[in-house]
């Protein structure tokens, strides 16, 4: 086998070798009861994670969110169940030579406080016997991923970056041996509001590059809605109270607790999801007006409405603004891109 992050990883998960992206992952029937505990922090758990998909698990302190992640790399073995990575049962596969193939982040970043930020992002690398060449090379395009100069950032250590370079040099650590799994548990929670937004629009260009096979544990809603792709939200002992799409839950939530969850606003974080081109549009006419990019969301154009004052907008084709105009929206065609229809279904 080839001396590449590939390679290693497909000796495990043989899919891995044939996609850059993600591997399917199985969770069948999944408990875990901790010793001495009169219940279990999870019961029954079964969900089948589509290869390349980011699935968020929301849900509140203590409802076992951590405890169900922390099972697909056996750092908590589970009490009962299955547990299928590309098809390969997890409890069959040695526990350190999994954990090299799967990336792990977390909210305490847990970077090595003694070693260079270069030093940590080569720890996986350097387990798994790759040339020094190798892997100066990986950590240098890794460091450059992430948005972080290798000239500046390489040689220093942890305590000498801002909480979001260090989470980006986590992030980069967590990729280091291209897994195509990666458990995130709260990565972007310790940062301020700001740098977690900048985060994760870096972290969603960063997904749309590389495909990798996601969880990603949170108990911020906005949060989940923003990344996903499928939303678990979980209630106690990690029951599935619902697992469907962000557009999908926010539209019809399956009952008051998953209501409860999304809290005030749904109609506004549901125009965020859906793009100015699935509304339908009044026919373009010989009237200028302010105009949008047909790939804008809903809610650009209901921000762009009120602060013009217009009663309509023009939508043009493509990303600028420069484009031919393909159409008219107002607010009416807005609330209509809402009202009963899943954002799927809204055809131009
Ligand atoms: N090592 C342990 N021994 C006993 N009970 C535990 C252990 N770890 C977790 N628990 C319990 O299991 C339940 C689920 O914990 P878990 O950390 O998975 O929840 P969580 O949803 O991730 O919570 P949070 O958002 O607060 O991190 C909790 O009631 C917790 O107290």
């Amino acid at each position: 086998m080839p001396d590449t992050a590939q390679g290693s990883a497909a000796r495990l998960f043989p899919s891995a070798a044939t996609t850059s992206g993600g591997v399917g992952i199985e969770l069948d029937h999944v408990t875990k009861t901790y010793p001495g505990q009169p219940v279990s922090a999870v019961e029954d758990f079964s969900m089948r994670i589509e290869p390349g998909e980011l699935v968020m698990f929301v849900g509140p302190s203590g409802c076992g969110k951590t405890t169900t992640m922390k099972m697909v790399n056996r750092i908590i073995e589970p009490t009962s169940g299955s547990i299928r990575i590309d098809g390969q049962d997890v409890l069959h596969l040695s526990p350190d030579q999994l954990r090299r193939h799967i990336g792990y982040v977390i909210q305490q970043i847990g970077l090595f406080p003694h070693m260079t930020i270069a030093d940590n992002i080569a720890v996986v690398p350097r387990l798994l016997g790759w040339s020094k060449k190798r892997t100066a090379e990986r950590v240098e395009e890794l460091l450059r991923t992430v948005q972080l100069d290798p000239g500046v950032f390489a040689k220093r250590y942890p305590r000498q970056l801002s909480g979001g370079q260090q989470q980006r040099a986590g992030v980069a650590r967590a990729l280091a041996a291209d897994p195509p799994v990666m458990l995130m548990d709260e990565p972007f929670g310790a940062t301020d509001p700001i740098t977690r937004e900048r985060l994760q629009a870096e972290f969603l260009r960063l997904q749309a590059e590389i495909g990798k096979t996601i969880i990603f544990v949170t108990h911020d809603f906005d949060e989940a809605v923003r990344l996903g792709d499928r939303i678990a939200v979980l209630g106690e002992r990690s029951r599935i109270e619902q697992f469907d799409t962000p557009d999908a839950i926010l539209a019809a939530p399956a009952n008051d607790y998953v209501a409860s969850f999304i809290g005030s606003g749904a109609a506004l974080k549901r125009l965020a999801l859906v793009p100015v081109s699935r509304a339908a549009l009044l026919p373009a006419d010989a009237v200028a007006r302010p105009r949008i990019a047909a790939t804008r969301s809903l809610r650009d154009a209901l921000d762009q409405l009120i602060a013009t004052g217009s009663d309509a907008l023009d939508v043009v084709d493509g990303a600028g603004t420069d484009g031919a105009v393909i159409g008219r929206i107002g607010q009416a065609e807005i609330s209509a891109a809402l009202r009963g229809r899943r954002a799927e279904t809204v055809t131009p």
